[in-house]
């Protein structure tokens, strides 16, 4: 079924309470209705025409904008502009007027930011439901109105919140309630489509059955039974592959992983960073709320980015858009910039580049000065990575294509490294809803192969001698613990020169250092992780490295079929892949699996010879 929840869910009511809830609901729409009407006026005199005339009408010039405000007495515009722009008035920038770019490089107080990858490509607004029908109509002069009607519905909000806890409270004495279907009903359910509000109701009572097991559940039933059926309603509610949304919901507890998938399915706000190459904050800020943009900066622990709510005119196309003044890009893709912490006049490696995101902001930290190897395996790719570097005014950039498992024989002794990883994109399902199905057992089992060897040329490619750097930051827009700290623990094991240092980033929740019976390195709570329903953010993972000693590793020529075969084999030995693994050019890579399997055979003492037909071999 798959559904795009417009709200994130409240308390979890059982079957009466959601009845009496949808009484009260009627009663607080026709409550908020009146409400509405008071805002709405103020939607209709600023203008006279409906969101879909909005929408078609041409592209408003800043003098439009002006006239149309003229309709509108009440706003003090000049105060408006004033108090817009005092948003902006970051404190540390100093004296108003002075120039102090040098502010928006301060790392230490920024928190994060994700791949931009076609961000803008997304249409910013759809009129699919009144909610967005309203932002797309808000403005400069309906704001504070609309602001007002957010804030009473908030307190309606709380005090239903009120009641319905008074009414738990009385309800406590009741028979436990009768949750799970029974047989014949499932059998019902399976032949034909269910309520979408019954299954989502039924979710809520299981998850509050799950979270007071002893009190709550009925007897005789076991927990899996609750899980399995939850399991069950999540796929049919929200449509994941059972697979996806079991492995997914192991990652929290029962009502934890309700909040995730109610946050996937919604969008994350549109966020643009600054480019501090060509201007500041402050003053692209005012010059887009010039042009209709409505935006504030989108926290304190950034002081580039910027989120925006509505705007009159395609962020992607405007003029400072396309003179390199920002960039779309998510805000939990700054983060493992900001991880990095790259210096001035430093040699960094970029291995995983396109669409540039990452490398831009990185040229920007170090404002134009040393070098920066963007490289991507993907050679169609390079092309908006190059559109983005140059676009921005990057100039300290070389773009490479080559498989990053070439390095460090390519290039190696960098002072950092940044490998933000191909990865499952679990982290971006609100962005992404293919990632609910097309995502398989195998998918888990071969990317983090493929993380794992990146890591390791990541690793070997740094100089552990650096005087300023030696660092390696690691980072997915994935939730997954194979994608994430079990890389990160086999990096560890692999390459004892290396330790996980703290991120320094404000925002997240501590890493994994023991997850479904598996334990990893006790240092793995230093790494960081990024949820959509805590920090509104697309979910993410970011490990800082420090290396403090070279290793034999750091000289290597080994390429990226050499390191493929070692891996594979490495794996197989492990039982952790099979004969019918991910196909890597494999009449290329036969040679080196034959040898490197007849060399692992010798060294257990067994004559490769006896062995007719590696079962090993990757399939056709
Ligand atoms: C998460 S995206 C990178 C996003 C980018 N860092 C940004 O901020 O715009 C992962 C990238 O890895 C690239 N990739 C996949 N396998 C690779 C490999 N073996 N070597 C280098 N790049 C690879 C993909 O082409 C993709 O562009």
């Amino acid at each position: 079924m798959g559904r795009r929840a417009k709200n994130k869910q409240g308390a979890p009511p059982s079957l009466d309470e959601f009845q009496a809830k949808k009484q009260k609901k009627e009663l607080k729409r026709k409550r908020l209705s009146e409400e509405d009407k008071t805002f709405k006026k103020v939607k209709t005199s600023s203008s006279s025409s409906s969101s879909k005339r909005d929408k078609k009408q041409p592209k408003k010039t800043v003098e439009d904008v002006e006239e149309f405000t003229e309709d509108v007495p009440e706003v003090d515009l000049k105060e408006l502009s004033e108090a817009k722009k005092s948003l902006f008035d970051d404190s540390e920038s100093g004296s108003e007027g002075e120039v102090e770019v040098d502010d928006e490089f301060d790392v230490e107080n920024e928190p994060m930011v994700d791949s931009d990858d076609e961000a803008h490509e997304r249409p910013m607004f759809s009129d699919d439901d009144e909610d967005e029908s309203e932002l797309n109509n808000l403005n400069a002069e309906n704001m504070e109105a609309f602001s007002r009607h957010l804030d009473e519905e908030d307190e309606l909000e709380a005090e239903e919140a009120e009641l319905e806890l008074q009414e738990a409270g009385l309800n406590q004495n009741q028979p436990r309630a009768k949750v799970l279907p029974t047989a014949e009903e499932e059998a019902l359910m399976t032949k034909g489509t269910q309520d979408v509000t019954m299954v989502r109701t039924r979710m809520i009572e299981i998850i509050k059955v799950l979270e007071n097991f002893k009190e709550l559940a009925e007897e005789g039933k076991s927990r899996a039974e609750y899980t399995d059926r939850l399991l069950k309603d999540i796929c049919e509610y929200f449509g994941y592959s059972e697979f996806l949304a079991e492995k997914l919901f192991n990652l929290f507890t029962p009502s934890e992983a309700m909040e995730f998938f109610e946050a996937n399915e919604i969008a994350r706000p549109i966020t643009i960073r600054t480019n501090t190459l060509k201007t500041r904050r402050r003053d692209l800020a005012q010059t887009l709320v010039n042009r209709g943009v409505n935006l504030q900066p989108i926290g304190t622990w950034t002081k580039v980015g910027l989120q925006i709510f509505d705007s009159q005119v395609p962020v992607g196309a405007t003029p400072e858009y396309l003179a390199g003044q920002y960039i779309l890009q998510a805000a939990s893709s700054f983060l493992p910039v900001m991880a990095l912490e790259p210096q001035e006049n430093e040699r960094i490696l970029d291995m995983a580049a396109a669409p540039g995101g990452k490398t831009t902001y990185i040229s920007a930290l170090m404002k134009n000065t040393g070098c920066v190897f963007a490289n991507d395996a993907n050679k169609a790719r390079t092309k908006s990575l190059i559109a983005n570097i140059h676009r921005l005014g990057c100039k300290n950039t070389i773009v490479c294509h080559y498989d990053a498992r070439e390095f460090p024989k390519v290039i190696g002794g960098f002072d950092r490294v940044l490998l933000d990883a191909p990865c499952s994109g679990t982290g971006v399902i609100g962005k992404d809803e293919s990632v609910k199905v097309s995502r398989t057992e195998k998918d888990f089992i071969q990317i983090p192969h493929l993380q794992k060897q990146l890591l390791l040329s990541a690793i070997d490619s740094v100089d552990a001698n650096s005087s300023t750097g030696g660092v390696i930051v690691y980072s997915t827009c994935s939730v997954a613990v194979d994608e994430n700290e079990a890389v990160v623990d086999y990096a560890l094991r692999k390459r004892p020169n290396v330790k996980l240092v703290e991120t320094g980033l404000q925002i997240g929740k501590e890493g994994f250092t023991s997850y479904r019976g598996k334990h990893f390195n006790s240092t793995i709570s230093m790494t960081r992780r990024y949820y959509p329903h805590t920090y509104n953010v697309d979910g993410f993972f970011v490990a800082k490295f420090k290396k403090i000693a070279p290793s034999a590793h750091d000289k290597s020529l080994a390429g990226a079929k050499e390191k493929e075969a070692f891996a594979r084999n490495e794996a197989e030995e492990e039982g952790i892949i099979h004969g019918d693994f991910a196909e890597f050019e494999d009449d290329e890579d036969k040679s080196f699996i034959e040898l490197s399997i007849k060399r692992n055979l010798k060294r257990k003492g067994i004559n490769p010879n006896s062995f007719k037909k590696s079962s090993s071999e990757p399939s056709k």
